[in-house]
């Protein structure tokens, strides 16, 4: 239910994904107008674009994929939707800055369409007054964040903490295919024409989004699926002491708030049982909703549109956000979830999303929730 948030807004305390939201950062999408499909955004989405690569004319190497305008124009109404019913639950809604125009970066050792900031969830955890900036695997967005360092600044000055894991060079070198070598994948349509230089000596780095977590109180789960995660994983426990750390073995390739979304202590949404065997012991017996068949319909169809990738997975509504323990945020073309959710007893607040494939990303990724009611509890024992 719908409650006020307290007078004096709190600092920065984001322990977990269910407990009563009072702050949210909301993500936005202007000029997103490409997909640079570069080798490290090939490799990042390559469980989902395998089986469009090389349809396309030019999709077997390096492009500026467009996106046509009347996508991003509904995707943009679908998040003012959201903003507002954030607003209408009690949830302060904060913006990054806009970035103004098309941006195209360069490094020493690449250059890429710069990705507006729209998936916030990914480049930052917040873990308690901790905001914790994270290594991007796509070279696209590398400097996502700067966008949001106005909203940073003012946590910090309300006394948050700020760390960053070292940020990565990105080199032709960096990136581990053990996930998919692991699972027999050839990803050799991800990896030819790749453009980027090397440094000697460098090798493998620390690479890790921040949509890898689910927070639980003191507990974090972190999906672990080659050596960039492991050395973030290794960063994250030497760097904060006062969380227990779990690592999920290869339970995807990258994020997983669209396989699991913890709903409140005891209670769990799952895309399937076979996800239940990577997560601690002590989870195993919580109790589970489990995402129920989605229907074609539910989904735009794009074929009048030209050549569209999807990047996302049929899964995506999964990724929900909660306002507190009985009440979620739900996209409303997920009818079948809705009913479930409902028949279960929770409060539902539907907001329309349309083209969550298209931009990969659902409610959980658009959003980073900087202030809840919860600490540091145990939830796992
Ligand atoms: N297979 C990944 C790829 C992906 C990642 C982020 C996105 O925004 C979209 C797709 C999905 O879990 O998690
Ligand atoms: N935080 C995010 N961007 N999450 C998106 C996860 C999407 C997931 N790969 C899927 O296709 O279903």
């Amino acid at each position: 239910m719908p409650q006020p948030a307290p007078a004096s807004p709190p600092a920065l305390n984001s322990f977990d994904e269910f407990t009563r939201l009072d702050q949210v950062i909301l993500g936005r999408a202007e000029h997103y107008n490409a997909h640079h499909t570069d080798t490290s955004w090939r490799l990042f989405f390559y469980d989902n674009v395998a089986p469009v690569l090389g349809r396309h004319a030019n999709a077997s190497g390096e492009e500026l994929l467009p996106i046509p305008g009347q996508l991003v124009d509904e995707l943009n109404e679908d998040i003012a939707g959201l903003a507002d019913a954030l607003t209408g639950c009690g949830v302060k809604v904060l913006r990054p800055a806009t970035p103004g125009k098309d941006i195209d970066i360069r490094s020493p050792h690449w250059d890429a369409r710069a990705t507006p900031p729209l998936n916030v969830r990914d480049q930052t955890i917040i873990l308690g007054n901790t905001i914790v900036e994270t290594p991007p695997h796509v070279r696209a967005r590398i400097f996502e964040n700067d966008l949001l360092k106005p909203v940073f600044y003012r946590y910090y000055r309300d006394g948050a903490n700020w760390l960053s894991m070292p940020r990565p060079a990105l080199t032709r070198d960096s990136l581990d295919t053990a996930y998919f070598t692991r699972k027999n994948l050839d990803v050799s349509r991800a990896t030819d024409g790749e453009s980027a230089g090397v440094i000697e000596g460098l090798g493998l780095e620390m690479v890790f989004d921040g949509a890898q977590c689910m927070r639980l109180g003191r507990d974090v789960l972190v999906n672990v699926a080659n050596h960039n995660h492991e050395l973030a994983l290794r960063w994250l426990r030497d760097n904060i002491r006062d969380l227990r750390f779990h690592r999920l073995d290869a339970m995807a390739d990258n994020h997983i708030d669209s396989v699991l979304v913890p709903l409140r202590p005891g209670l769990m949404l799952l895309r399937s049982p076979a996800y239940l065997k990577y997560l601690p012991k002590a989870m195993q017996s919580w109790d589970v909703i489990y995402a129920p068949e989605t229907d074609d319909s539910n989904f735009p169809d794009y074929s009048d549109l030209g050549f569209v990738i999807p990047i996302g997975s049929r899964y995506m509504d999964i990724n929900l956000l909660s306002i507190d323990e009985n009440t979620v945020v739900v996209n409303s073309l997920y009818p079948e979830l809705i009913q479930v959710l409902e028949g279960r007893g929770f409060t539902v607040v539907p907001v329309r999303h349309r083209h969550r494939r298209l931009f990969g990303g659902g409610f959980h990724c658009f959003t980073l929730d900087t202030v809840r009611r919860g600490g540091p509890e145990d939830y796992l024992s």
